[in-house]
């Protein structure tokens, strides 16, 4: 995308068209969430988990994308966890769908009208790092940015200023500091809840690195990835924290490593969305125990960026 372009795709999503969005979901449900939560490719059954739900098609909510993955319904669900109310993503939207950078970030912006305070970001990754293994639970405590690299980053185009000094810092400032992306105390909240629940073997922490899919990635990419820095790749999550962040929400952020990456030309394995899908099935459970767990111990947060 040129200069233009980028600016025109920005504007199409404007604080207006968010706080529509916004108001009119506000308009259909008397939940008002604190927390939101994004479930990745195969791990939509954590909405199941809500309670009281209030739930709608992302066809039927006005400038909403829709969801065209297998795996990833297409529903926000208004509910509460363990009476924490919540609003869930029961899907995501990614790079390789065809949408602008901006369009599928821009339910972080809603959920901030909304009035979430802690975004709660899941996903599945392949694993780089050579000590995981499929089933890992990995927290995400910093990312590499590949797409960023080469300029698409969803902050990319005008930065409404105006909301910034006139409506209580609603959005976010132009350069928004990412080295403190991932909240630390939620890390360790979930390291505790973790051991808590016994999951303290399947539980690590580490580097996520996004790529904009869908091919997945080649032998040489994942070592060269690897040797950047990276634990587990995926096509998710980056953009929509960068975009928590600017507009002030506390992000914490997990991988299910459904897959090891293939690292080595003798191999046999190759990556597919089944198989992502299927260790997804297999971990859910636990997933939805620790997601929930987490929610319950949350206090309130008044981080901005
Ligand atoms: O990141 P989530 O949405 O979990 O999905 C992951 O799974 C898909 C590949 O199987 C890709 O979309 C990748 O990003
Ligand atoms: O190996 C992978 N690569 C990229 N994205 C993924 N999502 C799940 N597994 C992978």
């Amino acid at each position: 995308m040129d200069g233009r372009e980028q600016d025109e795709a920005q504007s199409k999503y404007s604080f207006e068209d968010c706080q529509a969005t916004a108001d009119w979901l506000l308009s259909q449900t008397a939940v008002r969430p604190l927390v939101g939560i994004v479930c990745g490719s195969g791990l939509g059954g954590l909405a199941d988990a809500l309670k009281d739900q209030v739930a709608f098609n992302y066809r039927d909510i006005p400038n909403f994308p829709q969801s065209t993955v297998h795996g990833h319904a297409g529903r926000l669900v208004f509910g509460t966890l363990k009476g924490r109310p919540c609003v869930c993503m029961q899907g995501r939207f990614h790079l390789y769908e065809g949408y602008p950078i901006q369009k599928i970030t821009m339910p972080m912006r809603i959920f901030k009208l909304l009035g979430v305070e802690t975004v709660i970001l899941t996903n599945a990754a392949g694993g780089l790092n050579q000590d995981y293994k499929v089933g890992d639970i990995m927290i995400i405590k910093d990312h590499l940015n590949m797409p960023g690299f080469a300029g698409n980053n969803p902050l990319a185009g005008p930065n409404d200023e105006r909301h910034v000094y006139v409506c209580l810092f609603r959005f976010g400032v132009r350069f928004p500091c990412m080295s403190d992306a991932y909240d630390r105390e939620l890390q360790q909240l979930a390291f505790d809840v973790g051991s808590e629940l016994g999951f303290s073997d399947f539980l690590r922490e580490g580097v996520y690195c996004v790529l904009g899919g869908p091919s997945f990635e080649t032998i040489a990419e994942c070592r060269m990835l690897h040797k950047l820095g990276a634990d587990a790749v995926g096509m998710s999550t980056v953009h929509e924290v960068i975009v928590a962040r600017h507009c002030g929400m506390r992000v914490f952020a997990l991988s299910l490593i459904t897959n090891k990456a293939v690292m080595d030309y003798d191999s046999e394995e190759k990556a597919n969305h089944e198989e992502v899908l299927q260790t997804g099935k297999q971990r859910a459970e636990q997933l939805e125990r620790l997601v929930s767990t987490i929610v319950t111990r949350l206090e309130h947060n008044n981080n901005f960026a």
